[in-house]
């Protein structure tokens, strides 16, 4: 009989990605002994009161000892710091992994210190919600969505293969590409994204009072979705636009082109043109659906409650 996966696997900030690869590193099995670290005191607390780490050491350096794998999972402008940290408790083969929504910012602050007996492969699961903490994270939100491994050049193929492994153990398919583009497909995927919902959401509370609260009395259209995501961490979020700032300034100069076309278009009448746009994204929508990423039904984006149930 085979063992698990990994030996003993560490996680590094407890929230609510790295309280969700606790949970199905432990559910699934995929791990010995899993273990969990946070900086924050009342974290780890928490941590041992849900009961889904099997040790939760005070420090990071502490969690990193005699372990296989490394998932750091914190904050991206927090990475470069967390890897100083662990980078001298490291063991031969030691692979420390992130899970940060950028990705080439993160393999500059963390490579530097991760030290030739040990390997650096940093992914992004392109899975979360916009709430965060120990509370927040669930055994299967990995499942059925991508991991994507962005290995630097020269990589150890094994750790690749390992990490990867771990992944699709928690139920994600993976998808490889370098650091850079992961950046530039991600700022327009998701970055630009919740730019414009933090916007949108913020024109509307500029609005006179008793516009705003008619916004928010009759928020049962568009506005809705925009004020789920607007409520993303904004820790995260300060950092992913700190971090990834060429490549969503290159989508957002794009976006305003395009969105001044749609406003001429309204200028002027240009019934056609709308038309025409409108037919054009229906056709993504629909593509989208057809490749089993989002539902038919009216769901108004996954909603994913505390609980980690889809309502
Ligand atoms: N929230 C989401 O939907 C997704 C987030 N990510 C990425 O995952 C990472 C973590 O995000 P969340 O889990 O949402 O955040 P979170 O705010 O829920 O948890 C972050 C945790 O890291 C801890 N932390 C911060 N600095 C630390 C340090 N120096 N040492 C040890 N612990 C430290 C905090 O105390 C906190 O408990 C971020 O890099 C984010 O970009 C990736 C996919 C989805
Ligand atoms: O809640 C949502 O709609 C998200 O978009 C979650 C999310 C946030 C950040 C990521 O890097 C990946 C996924």
């Amino acid at each position: 009989m085979s063992g698990p996966l990994v030996g003993r696997l560490a996680i590094i900030g407890a929230g609510l990605i790295g309280s969700s690869v606790a949970r199905a590193a432990k559910e699934k099995g995929l791990a010995g002994t899993v273990v969990v670290s946070d900086r924050d005191a009342a974290v780890r607390a928490r941590v041992l009161e849900l009961g889904f780490a099997d040790e939760v050491p005070e420090t990071g350096a502490q969690a990193a000892e005699g372990a296989d794998i490394i998932v750091v999972c914190v904050p991206v402008g927090a990475s470069g710091a967390v890897a100083a940290e662990i980078a001298p408790a490291l063991k031969p083969g030691a692979i420390v992994s992130d899970v940060g929504s950028v990705k080439g910012a993160v393999v500059e602050q963390m490579a530097p210190h991760i030290p030739a007996h040990a390997h650096l492969v940093p992914a992004h699961p392109v899975a979360g919600t916009e709430f965060s903490g120990p509370d927040a994270g669930f055994a299967t939100l990995f499942e059925n969505r991508w991991c994507i491994v962005t290995p630097t050049e020269g990589a150890d193929s094994e750790a690749v293969a390992k990490l990867e492994g771990l992944w699709r153990g928690m139920g994600a398919n993976v998808e490889t590409m370098s650091p850079q583009h992961h950046d530039l497909v991600l700022a327009i995927t998701s970055h630009v994204p919740h730019l414009i919902a933090y916007n949108i959401v913020g024109t509307a509370e500029h609005l006179e009072h008793t516009l705003t609260s008619e916004v928010i009395k009759f928020s049962a259209g568009g506005f809705r979705d925009f004020t789920r995501i607007a409520a993303s961490d904004p820790t995260m979020w300060r950092d992913v636009f700190l971090y990834n700032r060429e490549a969503v300034l290159e989508m957002l100069g794009r976006f305003t082109e395009d969105l001044s076309a749609l406003q001429r278009a309204i200028r002027y009448g240009d019934g056609d043109a709308l038309f025409e746009h409108f037919t054009r994204t229906r056709a993504i929508r629909r593509s989208i659906i057809e490749q089993g990423q989002e539902t038919a039904a009216p769901d108004f984006g996954r909603r994913v409650v505390k609980d980690g149930t889809a309502g």
